[in-house]
């Protein structure tokens, strides 16, 4: 008798560009996909498996638990030593176009095995749609920024043909932006992504963000790490010319509701600071503000210190992440800390160079996040249901910090103020006491609405089942 014999699984190369909020996302898609029977081969870049690895065992993480799950890494074209933060980091984007495709392809064709079903690539690298195309393999992108910045970000075109651009200096930074549609009646120009500041709209960030997000209706799909009830608008904007979109977010809480408990990786540049948990635990309900630039910005040590006066001049307590590379010009000044910064900081505050920054932000102490609007950190405290207190630093940030402030009325939107320490005071005492009411009811609501979208039948779930199952399907080797 004929026994069925079940299709070898699909097997999905994951491609991410190198930086950690892409990584780090890319990588729970990976644990999801993987945990629904899927075979991942994850791309990463030499320069991100090296410092992933240095300090949590990332390889065996995955590799032990899921069968047919591989790490292959491949060089962005700088040498180990450059920064890769900052606005550096624009040059990891130009490094990568050049020098990858040409590897990935022979990569594709030579080295990995079982032949791949479907790339899943970000969204900044359309050379990937080209190899894919070439070698007849299907493609989807996974563009890790919000809805909204995808969408300003896909609308610079007609912004430069309608003689919105450029900017002409200060003075027009309030001026509304009338073509992207949707965001007619509040976007200005100082929140659109900040590589449309340049004075010349031939500058190359601006062609190259504008260009590679118009390629988007390339790929066969689109993943948004997002969910249908923060940005449905926008996102039936985007359907009009990307109609297959896969909102499957919020990713990391989503692994939470997928894999059991304790079983989610950790992953980070960093090595993890547990101790400023146990300091939380020692506060009293509500009343640190946790402060977090994210992975890739960087501040003066004006700024930096300015804030610290700010901090602790506002008499509340706080949990810093002061990253190792936060500080730009961390070498020059190297005058002796006040000590009142010494004492306000003993008394009510803590720093860590890394925090379990998911778990900082459900702990019951932790009342608002000062954060630059990263988009995995504005997903993490919508999640949490903490108020923000945006203080964005460049590209998809500036849009995401304006739609925390005024459309979705989680918080606070700081851009462009200058960092002093009088204005550091007024924001943290607003966030934490003064206006706290005009946020609590937004964000328990949006935090619900999140929680819902991953339940059994909400759209981020449904989604996420559309995705693997359309997965499974483009399997070339279970059909032949
Ligand atoms: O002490 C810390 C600080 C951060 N994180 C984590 O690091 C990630 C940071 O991601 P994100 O908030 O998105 O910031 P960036 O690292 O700056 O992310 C880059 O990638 C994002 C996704 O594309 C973009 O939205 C940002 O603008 C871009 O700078 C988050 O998951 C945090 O939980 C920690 O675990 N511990
Ligand atoms: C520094 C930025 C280059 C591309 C990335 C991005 C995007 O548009 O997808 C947004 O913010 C950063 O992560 C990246």
């Amino acid at each position: 008798m004929e026994q069925d014999v079940p299709p070898p699984p699909s097997h999905v190369l994951i491609f991410p560009i190198p930086a950690l909020g892409h990584v780090n996302s890319m990588l729970k898609l990976a644990e999801l996909l993987s945990v629904a029977g899927l075979r991942i081969t994850f791309l990463n870049s030499e320069y991100n498996h090296d410092r992933l690895t240095r300090h949590a065992d990332v390889w065996s993480s995955y590799t032990h638990r899921f069968p047919g799950f591989q790490f292959k890494t491949i060089t962005d074209g700088l040498p180990m030593e450059h920064p890769r933060v900052g606005h550096q980091f624009d040059e990891v984007l130009h490094s990568i176009k050049s020098v990858t495709p040409p590897l990935m392809k022979q990569m594709l064709i030579e080295d990995i095995k079982p032949p791949v079903d479907c790339i899943i690539s970000d969204g900044v690298m359309s050379f990937a749609v080209d190899i894919a195309s070439e070698l007849g393999i299907p493609i989807i992108y996974f563009r890790t920024i919000s809805a909204c910045a995808f969408w300003a970000y896909f609308c610079v075109r007609e912004i430069i043909d309608a003689g919105e651009l450029p900017i002409k200096g200060k003075e027009d930074m309030d001026r509304l932006i009338k073509n992207v549609p949707g965001m007619e009646t509040f976007l200005r120009c100082r929140d659109l992504p900040s590589f449309c500041r340049a004075e010349d709209p031939l500058d190359r960030n601006i062609q190259f963000f504008m260009s590679e997000t118009r390629l988007s209706p390339r790929a066969q799909g689109l993943i948004l790490n997002t969910f249908e009830d923060l940005e449905g608008p926008i996102l039936s904007q985007i359907r009009t010319h990307c109609p297959n979109i896969y909102t499957i977010g919020p990713l990391q809480a989503h692994l939470k509701t997928r894999v059991p408990s304790g079983m989610q990786s950790t992953n980070g540049f960093w090595e993890v600071d547990r101790s400023c948990m146990a300091w939380l635990d020692k506060q009293p309900p509500k009343t640190v503000i946790y402060v977090s630039y994210g992975s890739i910005t960087m501040l003066s040590r004006e700024d930096v210190m300015e804030l610290w006066h700010g901090l602790v001049d506002s008499n509340k307590r706080f949990l810093w992440v002061v990253r190792p590379d936060l500080i730009s010009d961390r070498d020059g000044d190297q005058s002796q800390i006040p000590e009142k910064l010494v004492e306000g900081t003993k008394e009510r505050g803590y720093m860590v160079g890394w925090a379990p920054q998911e778990e900082v932000l459900e702990h019951q102490a932790v009342g608002g996040f000062l954060t630059h609007s990263g988009w995995n950190s504005t997903l993490e405290s919508i999640v949490a249901g903490q108020p923000m207190i945006c203080w964005p630093f460049f590209a998809d940030q500036q849009v995401n910090s304006r739609f925390v402030g005024q459309v979705w009325k989680l918080g606070l939107d700081m851009k462009d103020h200058v960092y002093d320490r009088k204005v550091v005071e007024k924001m943290v005492n607003d966030l934490m006491v003064e206006k706290r009411e005009e946020f609590v009811e937004s964000t328990d609501r949006m935090s619900k609405l999140a929680w819902k979208s991953m339940s059994d039948g909400g759209s981020s779930s449904c989604n996420l089942d559309r995705l693997i199952e359309d997965i499974r399907s483009m399997s070339v080797r279970a059909s032949t």
